[in-house]
Formats: structure tokens, sequence, C-alpha cells
């Protein structure tokens, strides 16, 4: 085991200003761990409702249509309203990165048979958004899915099966680069029902300008 801190210190509880969260870890290094009861279902079904009419074809980094992701998705405008920036909030505290360092929330739906095939969340050395990459990553499920769905980190055999309101949590800001290579992970396809996940990502540095005045 190498002496590489993480992002997010390993604990079995996480404090946050209107809730406990449980932890289970995972993966030590890459530190992946799984939360439970992060959003309630009300939340989730919240975060649906306001996302199922803005729905579009999923786009990579490059803004292109690909085979890669086949899911439907959307980005809720930073802090966009007080609902949204609530949940901003409780997530930024939980991955103890600053709310200006968070991208605008994504949410991704899968209808049976679409998924997305095994893919990095870091940008490659030769994009332009790897002067700013991102760190870490937080996927809150906000279904149960029938059959199927699962995340799967493939370098690593393990397996999450998504469950409402909980979330998974992975992070890639190791100096080891082949720790952050093992962060590789797809979404398998659903095989029976729907799934729809929102997906945080935060960024090295501030990405947002505007969150500095509110809190
Ligand atoms: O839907 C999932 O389980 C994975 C989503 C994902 O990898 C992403 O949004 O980057
Ligand atoms: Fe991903």
């Amino acid at each position: 085991m190498s002496e590489e801190i993480s992002i997010l210190p390993i604990q079995s509880f996480y404090s946050l200003d209107d809730r406990t969260v449980a932890a289970t870890v995972l993966h030590q290094e890459p530190l992946i761990m799984k939360f439970e009861r992060l959003l309630t279902d009300d939340e989730c079904r919240q975060l649906i409702k306001a996302a199922a009419p803005r729905l579009r074809d999923s786009k990579l980094v490059n803004n292109v249509t690909s085979q890669i992701r086949t899911s439907r998705g959307m980005f809720f405008e930073e802090e966009e309203n007080p609902f949204i920036h609530r949940i901003e909030k409780r997530i930024s505290a939980l991955m103890n990165v600053p709310i200006e360092h968070a991208e605008g929330l994504q949410i991704l739906h899968y209808s049976p048979g679409q998924e997305y095939q095994a893919h990095y969340d870091f940008f490659g050395p030769n994009s332009p958004s790897a002067e700013n990459n991102r760190i870490s990553t937080l996927i809150i499920y906000l279904n149960d899915v029938e059959a199927g769905g699962e995340t799967v980190f493939p370098l690593l055999d393990l397996e999450v099966k998504p469950e409402r309101g909980s979330a998974l949590y992975f992070e890639y800001f190791y100096r080891q680069q082949e720790l952050n290579n093992l962060t590789l992970h797809s979404s398998v396809p659903v095989i029976r029902g729907e799934k729809w996940v929102a997906t945080q990502w935060m960024r090295r540095q501030r990405v947002r300008e505007y969150g500095l005045i509110s809190s």
C-alpha cells in the first residue's frame, strides 16, 4: 500500500448540515465508497421530474454522440434554484471539495439496452480541460433498477447495484497515475426497468464564479 492521501477522509459516518450519511469502503486505493440515503425518496423523485422534460441524447466531451454512451442526459445550471442548490451544497460537503469546484449536476436516464461503456471521468492529457481536470465523482442512484444497470469497475472486479438515494463515490487525484487509471468504470446495460442517476464531478480548481458569493 502506498502512502497517498485521499481527498475524502475515510469515515464510517459523515455528518452533514442536515443529515448523517453512513459509508462503506469498497476499495482503498483508489478510494471507492458507497453512501446510504444521501437523498430522500422525495428528493430523488423531484430531480427526475425536473430533468425528464429536458433530456437530450448524451454527448461526449468532444460534443459528439456516440455508441459509448447511449443514455440521455441533461445538466442543471449551477445553483439553478434553491432545491438544486441545497443538494449541491450537501454533495460538496460530503465530497470535501468547495462548491466552486463543482460542475453542474448531471442527470442521466437509461432505458432497457442502454449503457455507458468503460471510460474515465478525467480528461486525457491532450484535452484543453485537463488543465483544470476532474478529480472525483459522485454518482447518486435516483431509482431502483429491476435488472441490470450496475456500475462496474472492470479493473477492480467491483460491481455496484443502483439503490434509490444511495451514492457511489470515487476519486482519481493520485500522484501515481496507475491508481487513477484503476477507476475505469461503466454502466452495464439496463435489462428491465429504467435507470436514473445524478452525477457530480469535481474539478481541481474553481469552475464556478458566482458560487463565491452565495453560501
Ligand atoms: O450510470 C452510471 O452508473 C455511471 C455514470 C458515469 O459513469 C458517469 O456519469 O460518468
Ligand atoms: Fe463515469
